[in-house]
């Protein structure tokens, strides 16, 4: 029986899109001060278990960059796709944030960078971070990149690093790096601090904290983003081995969503709502049309209209709240 202590109740909006957006792998989900929903996919290219070597050496350089817009613009009401740009300039796309300037921040896992882009489309980067193709752990080389962050007061800039390495980093507003945290999990007992794919962040304005899916961990840590103090961590049961993607929503609640169940596992795969003080979950939800099976990326607005994006059904799903709908149909 679902928890139902909060009237948020969240269920698919089943007429949105509307329209085929012809998507590759969705990797990445962000929402623009307009509240566009803002789309990073990988069009025709697909990271499968043939795209990288033992040393994280992306092996499909041959195929050259995605040549259709992998950065979809879309109109929250209408569908209407209003920009599409981010064309021939990457490999596997990642993470997507944006700016309190409405700058685009990318990451390419492939590639083992992360941009800056300006959202009027230009195609070259105005920031751009790492080594081109080169794996590493330093201050000028990550290893798969996940996701940045950009702190509205400070304009710090935080990226989770990564698949191959275990830590966040932190540059400052002008691209310089600062300082970084994290360190992989150790067996058995995993401590604070410690990662096992660093996954999504979520800067949680509220609170000034910043949160991480620790994916493989099955748990969500929060810290100081100017120190990497540890915080909190939240988890659950109901998450099962591993938390994908968090997204915090102004006003309070925190939206996540959890891995595929492995076989054998009972957990399902679903999206969660959470009191972000307490971290105890309000609601979860899954589509009512088609199912999640690598539900990528996950954004929400203040107005609990909330995004799920999925990496291997290609997919984006739009949920509300049924009382926000019933006024909608009014
Ligand atoms: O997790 C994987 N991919 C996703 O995170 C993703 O970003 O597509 C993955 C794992 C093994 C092989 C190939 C892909």
């Amino acid at each position: 029986e679902k928890e139902r202590t909060g009237d948020l109740n969240i269920e698919e909006v089943v007429d949105w899109p509307g329209i085929n957006l012809k998507l590759g792998q969705v990797s990445g989900l962000a929402l623009d001060s307009n509240s566009n929903l803002v789309i990073f996919h990988r069009g025709d290219h697909v990271w499968d278990a043939n795209s990288f070597d033992s040393g994280y050496i992306y092996q499909q350089k041959g195929l050259g960059p995605i040549k259709e817009s992998t950065i979809l613009v879309l109109d929250p009401n209408s569908s209407a796709v209003l920009h599409s740009t981010g064309r021939n300039l990457f490999y596997l796309p990642h993470g997507l944030s944006i700016d309190h300037n409405g700058n685009y921040w990318v990451t390419d896992v492939a590639l083992h960078q992360v941009f800056k882009l300006a959202s009027n489309g230009a195609e070259s980067p105005l920031l751009s971070f790492g080594r081109a193709l080169q794996p590493g752990s330093d201050k000028n080389h990550f290893c798969q990149p996940t996701d940045v962050a950009v702190d509205p007061v400070t304009g710090n800039i935080y990226v989770s690093d990564g698949y191959c390495n275990s830590r966040i980093v932190q540059f400052s507003p002008d691209g310089m790096f600062v300082m970084q945290w994290g360190e992989e999990s150790s067996v058995g007992q995993t401590k604070p601090g410690q990662f096992s794919i660093p996954h999504s962040l979520t800067l949680v304005s509220d609170f000034g904290q910043l949160c991480v899916a620790d994916r493989e961990n099955g748990r969500i840590q929060c810290f100081k983003p100017e120190t990497g103090e540890f915080i909190k961590e939240i988890r659950h049961p109901l998450f099962g081995r591993e938390v994908f993607a968090v997204s915090y929503a102004p006003g309070g609640l925190l939206f996540a969503v959890n891995g595929k169940p492995y076989p054998g596992d009972t957990v399902p795969v679903q999206a969660f709502v959470m009191n972000f003080s307490t971290g105890e979950i309000i609601d979860t939800f899954i589509p009512l049309r088609k199912n999640f099976e690598m539900p990528h990326d996950i954004v929400a607005s203040d107005d609990r209209t909330v995004y799920v994006g999925d990496a291997h059904t290609n997919t984006v799903w739009k949920f509300a709240s049924p009382e926000k709908m019933e006024h909608r149909s009014v």
